[in-house]
């Protein structure tokens, strides 16, 4: 970590005292951000940029917008002084690097991170075993074993089942037990051989406890409640990434799931988010996904966690590019470095091809809202119309996401994030076409019932994430005033009612 100060900021930087270094990229919010400048800064906000460049070119490196910078390339994140962050840019990706991987193999860390899945639906088994995979294949960085917080339930085997135990009978058994006997998730992911390293665990508290790593996997409406249940239970300097596909809005306001995570617990926590079908992923179909991680100054190596803002805070951003009201913990130096390297190694398996990015808005808002669009997509299909109809709603509804994410995180947003990465048009695309929230809410049409009684007599338990992230985004715009921006994802909210007819919709976008 380097921190300067005042105009000689890139001095350091100069090609000749940093190896490799080549080129810098400020990161933009909070380069445009005056509050991140106190009253006496020496660098007025229009002539900053300016000068900036300047000093640049004369040190022989290229500047940046961070918005221009390339996949799967690490960023370290240091200050402009105390205020803004800048990423500086090694002319190798960090996970590549051999002395990031000497530090690691090398075993000079003295503890190893603890991994907990909370969640173990469709999507959180298949994360769960994957990810048991990889702690087996780096026992040098991770605890082999994996907790899986399993929201305990009773299950019947049936005769049919290979599992189906004559002395049990057709008696209901607790599921974690199943899973731990028979390493299968039977009720939400059957069929599929889990790794014994995964442990099913019915106990919130203890699954967390000590574990470093945090991996939130269940539908989005139940977080506010594990959230509340885990406070205080996990180590302060835990770090997390959120799969869940959702938001959580107030009425006056719309934040990630990961933000929201974040702040429960003061935690740092990113995203991932991708074109993932669970059942695929799990047969070891090949795949992408998109992982959003900002490394938190404190965790960067050799920051010794006093990566410090200006007015006391450890330096990290919150999703609009403002200093965090989270005051994090660094992970302490006993365990390998968090970063990207690590959480690349923690999910990338040879059929799971992960990018590594810093865009957590695009990442978040990509997988949640994409849900509307998909639940739009089975209604026109199930009206009987085909993949000319479709493509229009597709369209209409990343032009909505776009919108929503300009209008609501203006000053972090990567567009880029929606047209070059898994977790934006590949997603929408997968979700639109075989994905739960397509293909039951086209039964519903097809029924002439609700998707509701649909979610309710077809799913054994699934939830589609799109009729409830509809409901709650819909009532977000209206309380907001800002519906007519959205007809396509007010639609879905109105057909959901029963309010608006599926063969409406063309005539919601006649000028
Ligand atoms: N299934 C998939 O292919 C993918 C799902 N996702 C996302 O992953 C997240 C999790 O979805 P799935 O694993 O598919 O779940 P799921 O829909 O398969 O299963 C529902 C889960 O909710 C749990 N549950 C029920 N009541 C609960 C309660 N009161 N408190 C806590 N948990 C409760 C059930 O035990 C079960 O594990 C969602 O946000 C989804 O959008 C993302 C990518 C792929
Ligand atoms: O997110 C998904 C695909 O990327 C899975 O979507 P469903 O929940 O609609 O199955």
């Amino acid at each position: 970590m380097v921190v300067c100060t005042g105009q000689s900021f890139l001095a350091p930087y100069k090609s000749s005292s940093i190896p490799g270094l080549r080129q810098i990229f400020l990161r933009h919010p909070s380069f445009q951000a005056t509050r991140f400048f106190p009253s006496n800064c020496p660098l007025p906000q229009p002539s900053f940029s300016q000068s900036v460049s300047k000093q640049a070119a004369s040190a022989g490196l290229r500047l940046f917008n961070s918005s221009h910078r390339p996949r799967n390339f690490h960023f370290s994140k240091t200050s402009i002084g105390p205020f803004a962050p800048v990423y500086v840019q090694l002319s190798k990706p960090r996970y590549f690097s051999q002395s990031a991987k000497m530090a690691i193999t090398s075993g000079s860390y003295t503890q190893k991170h603890k991994v907990t899945v909370i969640g173990s639906g469709n999507w959180g088994t298949t994360v769960a075993k994957l990810v048991a995979e990889n702690t087996r294949e780096h026992g040098d960085i991770f605890e082999e074993d994996v907790q899986m917080w399993v929201y305990e339930e009773e299950v019947t085997l049936s005769k049919d089942s290979p599992h189906y135990d004559e002395s049990v009978g057709d008696k209901p058994q607790k599921l974690t037990s199943v899973i731990n006997k028979y390493h299968e998730n039977v009720k939400y992911l059957p069929k599929i051989a889990l790794p014994t390293n995964v442990v099913a665990n019915p106990s919130l508290q203890d699954a967390v406890k000590d574990s470093s790593i945090l991996i939130f996997n269940l539908p989005h409406e139940f977080i506010g409640n594990v959230c509340k249940q885990i406070k205080g239970h996990i180590p302060p300097y835990a770090r997390g990434i959120s799969c869940i596909k959702g938001v959580t809005v107030t009425d006056s306001d719309v934040s990630l799931i990961c933000e929201y995570i974040g702040d429960a617990l003061g935690i740092y926590c990113g995203a991932l988010s991708g074109a993932n079908i669970a059942s695929e992923i799990a047969n070891e179909e090949w795949c992408e996904t998109t992982i959003a991680y900002n490394t938190p100054p404190v965790d960067e190596p050799g920051s010794n966690g006093s990566a410090g803002g200006a007015d006391g805070t450890n330096g990290h951003l919150d999703a609009r590019g403002q200093i965090s009201k989270t005051q994090l913990t660094p992970v302490p130096q006993e365990y390998p470095p968090l970063g990207h390297d690590v959480m690349y190694k923690l999910f990338s398996r040879p059929y799971f091809t992960v990018s590594m990015v810093s865009d957590v808005v695009g990442v978040s808002l990509g997988g949640a809202l994409k849900n509307i669009v998909a639940i739009a997509c089975g209604f026109v299909e199930g009206h009987g119309w085909n993949m000319t109809a479709k493509t229009a709603v597709m369209r209409r509804g990343m032009q909505e996401i776009i919108a929503f994410a300009r209008e609501f995180f203006p000053d972090t947003i990567e567009e880029k994030t929606f047209w070059e990465e898994s977790a934006g048009w590949g997603d929408m695309i997968v979700s639109c076409t075989s994905a739960r929230n397509w293909r039951y809410s086209k039964m519903a049409v097809e029924r002439g019932v609700t998707v509701q009684e649909i979610e309710k007599t077809e799913l054994n338990g699934q939830k589609l994430q799109g009729i409830s992230t509809t409901r709650e985004v819909a009532s977000f715009l209206r309380a907001r005033g800002v519906e007519q921006k959205y007809p396509l994802f007010m639609a879905v909210d109105g057909i959901l009612d029963g309010k608006v007819k599926v063969e409406d919709i063309p005539k919601l976008f006649r000028k």
